[in-house]
Protein backbone atom coordinates (compact mmCIF):
# COMPACT_ATOMS: atom_id res chain seq x y z
CA UNK A 1 0.00 0.00 0.00
CA UNK A 2 1.63 3.41 -0.75
CA UNK A 3 2.35 5.74 1.94
CA UNK A 4 -0.44 7.75 3.42
CA UNK A 5 0.96 11.34 3.01
CA UNK A 6 -0.54 14.45 5.18
CA UNK A 7 -0.05 17.55 3.88
CA UNK A 8 -2.39 20.33 4.72
CA UNK A 9 -0.22 23.89 3.79
CA UNK A 10 -1.84 24.51 0.38
CA UNK A 11 1.20 22.64 -1.74
CA UNK A 12 0.42 20.61 -4.09
CA UNK A 13 2.84 18.58 -4.69
CA UNK A 14 2.51 16.12 -1.27
CA UNK A 15 5.12 13.84 -2.11
CA UNK A 16 7.82 15.83 -0.93
CA UNK A 17 7.14 15.53 2.36
CA UNK A 18 8.39 12.00 1.84
CA UNK A 19 10.87 12.86 -0.21
CA UNK A 20 13.04 15.01 2.06
CA UNK A 21 13.20 15.22 5.53
CA UNK A 22 14.97 18.19 6.66
CA UNK A 23 12.45 19.03 9.58
CA UNK A 24 11.78 16.65 12.52
CA UNK A 25 7.93 17.52 13.96
CA UNK A 26 4.85 15.63 12.83
CA UNK A 27 2.77 18.75 13.83
CA UNK A 28 3.95 21.06 10.76
CA UNK A 29 2.19 18.59 9.31
CA UNK A 30 -1.11 19.54 10.58
CA UNK A 31 -0.50 23.44 10.21
CA UNK A 32 -2.79 25.60 7.64
CA UNK A 33 0.17 27.59 7.30
CA UNK A 34 3.26 28.20 8.51
CA UNK A 35 4.72 32.20 9.58
CA UNK A 36 8.05 32.20 9.44
CA UNK A 37 8.28 35.25 11.63
CA UNK A 38 11.60 36.19 11.94
CA UNK A 39 12.30 36.15 7.77
CA UNK A 40 8.80 37.92 7.37
CA UNK A 41 7.92 34.60 4.64
CA UNK A 42 5.00 32.64 4.86
CA UNK A 43 3.27 29.41 3.05
CA UNK A 44 0.05 31.50 2.58
CA UNK A 45 1.61 34.80 1.41
CA UNK A 46 4.80 33.43 -0.65
CA UNK A 47 5.52 30.78 -2.95
CA UNK A 48 8.32 29.28 -1.49
CA UNK A 49 8.52 26.06 -3.63
CA UNK A 50 9.21 29.20 -6.80
CA UNK A 51 11.47 31.29 -4.56
CA UNK A 52 13.49 28.94 -2.91
CA UNK A 53 12.96 25.41 -4.63
CA UNK A 54 16.91 25.45 -6.61
CA UNK A 55 18.25 25.90 -3.65
CA UNK A 56 21.89 24.16 -3.12
CA UNK A 57 23.78 25.79 -0.60
CA UNK A 58 23.12 27.75 2.19
CA UNK A 59 25.86 30.39 3.74
CA UNK A 60 25.26 31.90 7.18
CA UNK A 61 27.78 33.92 9.27
CA UNK A 62 27.15 36.45 11.78
CA UNK A 63 26.81 40.13 10.10
CA UNK A 64 24.33 41.37 7.95
CA UNK A 65 27.19 42.80 6.04
CA UNK A 66 29.09 39.97 5.59
CA UNK A 67 26.39 38.06 4.25
CA UNK A 68 25.47 41.05 1.61
CA UNK A 69 28.98 40.88 0.86
CA UNK A 70 29.43 37.04 0.38
CA UNK A 71 26.15 37.18 -2.03
CA UNK A 72 27.59 40.49 -4.47
CA UNK A 73 30.97 37.98 -4.36
CA UNK A 74 29.41 34.83 -5.01
CA UNK A 75 27.40 36.68 -7.94
CA UNK A 76 30.58 37.42 -9.15
CA UNK A 77 32.36 34.12 -9.05
CA UNK A 78 29.55 31.85 -11.04
CA UNK A 79 29.07 34.68 -13.28
CA UNK A 80 25.26 35.03 -12.66
CA UNK A 81 23.69 37.25 -15.19
CA UNK A 82 22.17 40.76 -13.78
CA UNK A 83 23.82 43.95 -11.51
CA UNK A 84 24.29 43.08 -7.72
CA UNK A 85 22.50 46.10 -7.15
CA UNK A 86 19.42 44.54 -8.09
CA UNK A 87 19.53 41.59 -6.07
CA UNK A 88 17.38 42.49 -2.64
CA UNK A 89 17.25 41.51 1.01
CA UNK A 90 14.71 38.80 1.46
CA UNK A 91 13.88 39.52 4.96
CA UNK A 92 14.03 43.03 4.39
CA UNK A 93 10.34 43.89 6.01
CA UNK A 94 11.87 42.45 9.01
CA UNK A 95 15.50 43.66 10.65
CA UNK A 96 16.00 40.52 12.91
CA UNK A 97 18.15 38.90 9.67
CA UNK A 98 19.22 39.56 6.18
CA UNK A 99 18.91 37.15 3.25
CA UNK A 100 20.00 37.36 -0.55
CA UNK A 101 19.48 34.57 -2.99
CA UNK A 102 22.25 34.32 -6.04
CA UNK A 103 21.49 31.47 -8.13
CA UNK A 104 21.53 28.47 -6.30
CA UNK A 105 22.92 29.71 -3.07
CA UNK A 106 21.39 31.44 0.17
CA UNK A 107 23.11 33.73 2.50
CA UNK A 108 21.49 34.82 5.32
CA UNK A 109 22.95 36.55 8.83
CA UNK A 110 22.30 34.89 12.06
CA UNK A 111 23.53 37.21 14.67
CA UNK A 112 25.75 36.46 17.43
CA UNK A 113 24.89 33.68 19.42
CA UNK A 114 23.15 30.60 20.19
CA UNK A 115 19.88 31.68 20.39
CA UNK A 116 20.31 34.11 17.58
CA UNK A 117 21.29 31.14 15.33
CA UNK A 118 18.73 28.88 16.34
CA UNK A 119 15.88 30.75 15.82
CA UNK A 120 17.63 31.43 12.23
CA UNK A 121 18.41 27.83 11.65
CA UNK A 122 14.27 26.87 12.55
CA UNK A 123 13.13 28.98 10.56
CA UNK A 124 15.67 28.67 7.25
CA UNK A 125 15.08 24.92 8.12
CA UNK A 126 11.15 25.25 8.05
CA UNK A 127 12.03 26.80 4.84
CA UNK A 128 14.05 24.30 2.68
CA UNK A 129 11.33 22.43 3.80
CA UNK A 130 8.53 23.75 2.16
CA UNK A 131 10.60 25.24 -0.80
CA UNK A 132 10.95 21.31 -1.07
CA UNK A 133 15.09 21.72 -1.31
CA UNK A 134 17.10 18.67 -1.68
CA UNK A 135 20.27 17.75 -1.69
CA UNK A 136 21.58 21.46 0.35
CA UNK A 137 24.48 21.79 1.78
CA UNK A 138 24.56 24.64 4.33
CA UNK A 139 28.10 26.59 6.02
CA UNK A 140 28.80 28.68 8.43
CA UNK A 141 31.27 31.35 7.36
CA UNK A 142 32.78 33.03 10.14
CA UNK A 143 35.53 34.26 12.51
CA UNK A 144 36.79 33.06 15.37
CA UNK A 145 39.61 33.04 18.05
CA UNK A 146 42.49 30.80 17.41
CA UNK A 147 43.95 28.54 20.20
CA UNK A 148 47.60 28.60 19.13
CA UNK A 149 47.06 29.04 15.80
CA UNK A 150 48.11 32.73 14.83
CA UNK A 151 45.42 35.31 12.75
CA UNK A 152 44.42 34.62 9.64
CA UNK A 153 44.22 30.91 9.82
CA UNK A 154 41.62 28.93 8.46
CA UNK A 155 39.81 26.60 10.91
CA UNK A 156 37.47 23.78 9.19
CA UNK A 157 35.73 22.13 12.40
CA UNK A 158 36.02 18.73 12.79
CA UNK A 159 33.75 18.25 16.23
CA UNK A 160 32.34 21.56 17.48
CA UNK A 161 32.25 21.29 21.58
CA UNK A 162 30.82 22.65 24.70
CA UNK A 163 33.10 24.54 27.14
CA UNK A 164 33.70 21.54 28.80
CA UNK A 165 35.18 20.18 25.24
CA UNK A 166 32.70 17.94 24.89
CA UNK A 167 30.94 17.43 21.46
CA UNK A 168 27.00 18.10 22.14
CA UNK A 169 24.97 20.84 22.43
CA UNK A 170 22.46 20.90 25.69
CA UNK A 171 19.14 21.97 24.97
CA UNK A 172 17.08 22.71 27.87
CA UNK A 173 13.14 21.52 26.60
CA UNK A 174 10.21 21.42 29.15
CA UNK A 175 11.94 21.63 31.64
CA UNK A 176 14.65 19.14 30.80
CA UNK A 177 18.05 18.90 29.28
CA UNK A 178 17.90 17.10 26.05
CA UNK A 179 22.23 16.35 24.56
CA UNK A 180 22.28 15.91 21.00
CA UNK A 181 25.46 15.01 19.20
CA UNK A 182 27.16 18.21 17.07
CA UNK A 183 28.92 15.67 14.16
CA UNK A 184 29.81 17.61 10.88
CA UNK A 185 29.55 16.30 7.65
CA UNK A 186 33.32 14.45 7.91
CA UNK A 187 33.30 14.38 3.08
CA UNK A 188 32.98 18.16 3.22
CA UNK A 189 35.29 18.95 6.00
CA UNK A 190 37.72 17.06 3.54
CA UNK A 191 36.92 18.19 0.61
CA UNK A 192 36.91 21.69 1.84
CA UNK A 193 40.70 20.91 3.01
CA UNK A 194 41.70 19.89 -0.13
CA UNK A 195 40.72 23.15 -1.94
CA UNK A 196 42.23 25.15 0.33
CA UNK A 197 45.51 24.00 -1.00
CA UNK A 198 44.63 25.29 -4.36
CA UNK A 199 43.82 28.92 -3.19
CA UNK A 200 46.50 31.32 -2.45
CA UNK A 201 47.08 32.95 1.56
CA UNK A 202 44.57 30.93 2.85
CA UNK A 203 46.31 28.84 5.24
CA UNK A 204 44.12 25.66 6.42
CA UNK A 205 43.64 23.60 9.14
CA UNK A 206 40.84 20.86 10.26
CA UNK A 207 40.54 21.14 14.32
CA UNK A 208 37.72 21.28 17.15
CA UNK A 209 35.95 24.52 17.49
CA UNK A 210 34.76 25.34 20.91
CA UNK A 211 31.53 27.08 21.05
CA UNK A 212 30.61 29.49 24.25
CA UNK A 213 27.71 31.03 25.41
CA UNK A 214 29.69 34.60 25.53
CA UNK A 215 32.61 36.43 23.73
CA UNK A 216 34.64 37.95 27.06
CA UNK A 217 34.49 35.27 30.28
CA UNK A 218 33.01 32.27 28.24
CA UNK A 219 36.23 32.65 26.44
CA UNK A 220 38.60 33.12 29.19
CA UNK A 221 39.56 37.00 28.05
CA UNK A 222 40.89 39.46 30.65
CA UNK A 223 39.81 42.28 29.32
CA UNK A 224 35.74 42.17 30.00
CA UNK A 225 33.83 44.69 32.31
CA UNK A 226 33.94 41.38 34.80
CA UNK A 227 36.59 38.79 35.55
CA UNK A 228 37.34 36.59 38.04
CA UNK A 229 40.23 34.87 37.32
CA UNK A 230 44.02 35.24 36.75
CA UNK A 231 45.91 35.11 33.29
CA UNK A 232 47.80 32.01 34.32
CA UNK A 233 43.72 30.07 35.06
CA UNK A 234 43.09 31.69 31.84
CA UNK A 235 46.43 30.04 30.02
CA UNK A 236 45.73 26.88 31.74
CA UNK A 237 42.20 26.48 30.51
CA UNK A 238 43.68 27.65 26.99
CA UNK A 239 46.59 24.69 27.30
CA UNK A 240 43.47 21.91 28.15
CA UNK A 241 41.77 22.82 25.60
CA UNK A 242 44.55 22.82 23.07
CA UNK A 243 45.47 19.37 24.16
CA UNK A 244 41.52 18.27 23.72
CA UNK A 245 41.95 19.47 19.89
CA UNK A 246 40.66 22.54 20.31
CA UNK A 247 41.54 24.97 17.50
CA UNK A 248 39.59 27.81 17.29
CA UNK A 249 36.81 29.89 19.81
CA UNK A 250 33.32 31.04 18.38
CA UNK A 251 29.99 31.20 19.58
CA UNK A 252 27.36 29.30 17.82
CA UNK A 253 29.00 25.82 15.93
CA UNK A 254 27.52 23.59 18.48
CA UNK A 255 23.91 24.48 17.85
CA UNK A 256 24.32 24.98 14.10
CA UNK A 257 26.00 21.20 14.42
CA UNK A 258 23.43 20.17 16.22
CA UNK A 259 20.64 20.91 14.44
CA UNK A 260 21.62 20.54 10.93
CA UNK A 261 22.44 16.56 11.97
CA UNK A 262 19.18 16.05 13.47
CA UNK A 263 17.67 17.63 10.43
CA UNK A 264 19.61 15.65 8.30
CA UNK A 265 21.56 18.55 5.98
CA UNK A 266 24.74 17.87 5.69
CA UNK A 267 27.10 21.18 7.58
CA UNK A 268 30.54 22.28 7.58
CA UNK A 269 32.27 25.23 9.73
CA UNK A 270 34.63 27.39 8.54
CA UNK A 271 35.78 29.95 10.66
CA UNK A 272 39.15 32.39 10.40
CA UNK A 273 41.07 33.00 13.37
CA UNK A 274 41.33 36.59 14.29
CA UNK A 275 44.00 36.59 16.67
CA UNK A 276 46.03 33.46 18.60
CA UNK A 277 44.10 33.58 22.41
CA UNK A 278 47.51 32.80 23.84
CA UNK A 279 48.91 36.15 22.95
CA UNK A 280 45.80 38.62 23.76
CA UNK A 281 42.49 39.27 24.23
CA UNK A 282 41.89 42.19 22.21
CA UNK A 283 41.17 42.51 18.65
CA UNK A 284 43.96 45.10 17.52
CA UNK A 285 44.63 43.94 14.29
CA UNK A 286 43.91 46.71 11.57
CA UNK A 287 40.07 46.51 10.48
CA UNK A 288 41.32 46.69 6.44
CA UNK A 289 43.33 43.30 7.54
CA UNK A 290 40.17 41.97 9.31
CA UNK A 291 38.13 42.34 6.65
CA UNK A 292 41.31 40.57 3.92
CA UNK A 293 40.87 37.58 6.89
CA UNK A 294 36.62 37.42 6.77
CA UNK A 295 37.25 36.90 2.93
CA UNK A 296 39.31 33.45 3.32
CA UNK A 297 36.64 31.89 4.40
CA UNK A 298 34.39 33.20 2.08
CA UNK A 299 36.62 32.38 -0.76
CA UNK A 300 37.00 28.57 0.49
CA UNK A 301 33.64 28.47 0.27
CA UNK A 302 32.64 30.04 -2.98
CA UNK A 303 35.37 28.13 -4.51
CA UNK A 304 33.76 24.48 -3.07
CA UNK A 305 30.43 25.88 -4.88
CA UNK A 306 32.71 26.31 -7.90
CA UNK A 307 33.45 22.85 -8.01
CA UNK A 308 30.46 21.16 -7.19
CA UNK A 309 28.82 23.42 -9.82
CA UNK A 310 31.53 21.99 -12.00
CA UNK A 311 32.31 25.31 -12.95
CA UNK A 312 36.33 25.11 -12.59
CA UNK A 313 38.04 21.54 -12.46
O1 LIG B 1 32.03 36.39 12.95
P1 LIG B 1 30.80 35.63 13.28
O2 LIG B 1 30.48 34.61 12.34
O3 LIG B 1 29.65 36.59 13.41
O4 LIG B 1 30.95 34.93 14.70
C1 LIG B 1 31.83 35.20 15.74
O5 LIG B 1 31.95 36.58 16.07
C2 LIG B 1 31.00 36.91 17.10
C3 LIG B 1 31.74 37.59 18.23
O6 LIG B 1 32.45 38.69 17.80
C4 LIG B 1 30.36 35.61 17.55
O7 LIG B 1 29.07 35.51 17.03
C5 LIG B 1 31.31 34.58 17.03
O8 LIG B 1 30.77 33.30 16.79
O1 LIG C 1 38.03 35.73 19.87
C1 LIG C 1 37.04 35.67 19.13
C2 LIG C 1 37.02 36.27 17.86
C3 LIG C 1 35.88 36.21 17.11
N1 LIG C 1 34.80 35.56 17.61
C4 LIG C 1 34.81 34.99 18.83
O2 LIG C 1 33.80 34.42 19.26
N2 LIG C 1 35.94 35.05 19.56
Amino acid sequence: MAPILLNNLGNEHSDYIQQVEYVNNPHLNSMEEDILYHFNLGTKTHDLPQMFGDVKFVCVGGSPNRMRSFAQFTHEQLELPGNMADIRDICEGTDRYSMYKVGPVLSISHGMGVPSISIMLHELIKLLYHARCRDVIIFRIGTSGGVGLSAGTVVITDKAVDSFFRPQFEQVILGKVIIRSTELDEDVAQELLQYSSELPDTPTVIGNTMCTHDFYEGQGRLDGALCSFSTEEKLEYLRKASEAGVRNIEMESTVFAAMCRVCNLKAAVVCVTLLNRFEGDQISTPHDVLLEYQLRPQCLVAHFIKKRLGLIS
